[in-house]
């Protein structure tokens, strides 16, 4: 019983906000990139059809959605320190000796900006993806044995999120209104202000609305 309560309190308390953080994020910049917008609808138009509703069958066909996620996590990535490191031995890594029982923080915030690696880094550029699938500087949901212990269920809920928002609805922001973009910096990086946008339908039939 104490197992199961712990393993729901990990996906309410490690997943809930992390997605719909993500979500946002996602949204904001979509919002603000409306040619990357007009795209993803295209997407969502070829491959689901304004006569239906988005299926978990479809997902595997969203390529152009799934680099756009992952241009969003490379400019907010959602813990920008992810969870501290503790190594049981010394050792010297890059040059730098760490004393075994360091408190080890990662910047992949800083890694995921760095121009060393990334062209044009704080360019928000989802092409940049298209042709890389392996890209060892790239791990916004951590790496290793602490990796992020929920990302196959959050990748899938959050590609699902978004493709349904994306694909019922045009999204615009209110009359004479901007958006910006700072984080309230801290563990976990979320909107300082809550994007908010307006909503038009954009399928065929009203009557999947009541789906
Ligand atoms: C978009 C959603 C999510 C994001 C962005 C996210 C991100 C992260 C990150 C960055 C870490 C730290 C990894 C590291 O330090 O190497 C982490 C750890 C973790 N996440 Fe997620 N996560 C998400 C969803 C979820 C979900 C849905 C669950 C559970 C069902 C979950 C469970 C966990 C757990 C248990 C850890 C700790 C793993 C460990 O220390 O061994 N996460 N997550």
């Amino acid at each position: 019983m104490t197992q199961l309560k712990a393993l729901l309190m990990d996906i309410v308390v490690a997943g809930g906000e992390t997605t719909s953080i993500m979500v946002e994020w996602v949204m904001a910049e979509l919002m603000h990139h409306p040619q990357v917008m007009r795209k993803v609808h295209e997407e969502l138009a070829k491959s689901v059809g304004l006569d239906s509703l988005v299926e978990e069958s479809h997902l595997p066909k969203l390529h152009y959605l799934d680099v756009v996620i992952k241009e969003t996590f490379r400019l907010h990535p959602p813990f920008p320190f992810l969870v501290p490191r503790c190594p049981s031995q010394s050792s010297t890594i890059g040059g730098y000796y760490i004393p075994k029982g360091t408190m080890v923080w990662l910047n992949v915030w800083a890694i995921l900006r760095d121009p060393k690696i990334w062209k044009n880094p704080l360019e928000f550029q989802p092409e940049r993806f298209l042709n890389d699938s392996s890209n060892f500087n790239y791990f916004p949901s951590g790496s290793g044995r602490r990796i992020c212990s929920g990302l196959p269920l959050a990748e899938r809920t959050l590609i699902y999120i978004l493709a349904s928002l994306l694909h019922s609805f045009e999204w615009k922001l209110p009359h004479d209104t901007e958006l910006e973009f700072s984080d309230n910096f801290g563990i976990g990086t979320k909107k300082l202000h809550p994007a908010v946008a307006l909503p038009t339908p954009r399928l065929s039939n009203f009557e999947l609305y009541a789906k």
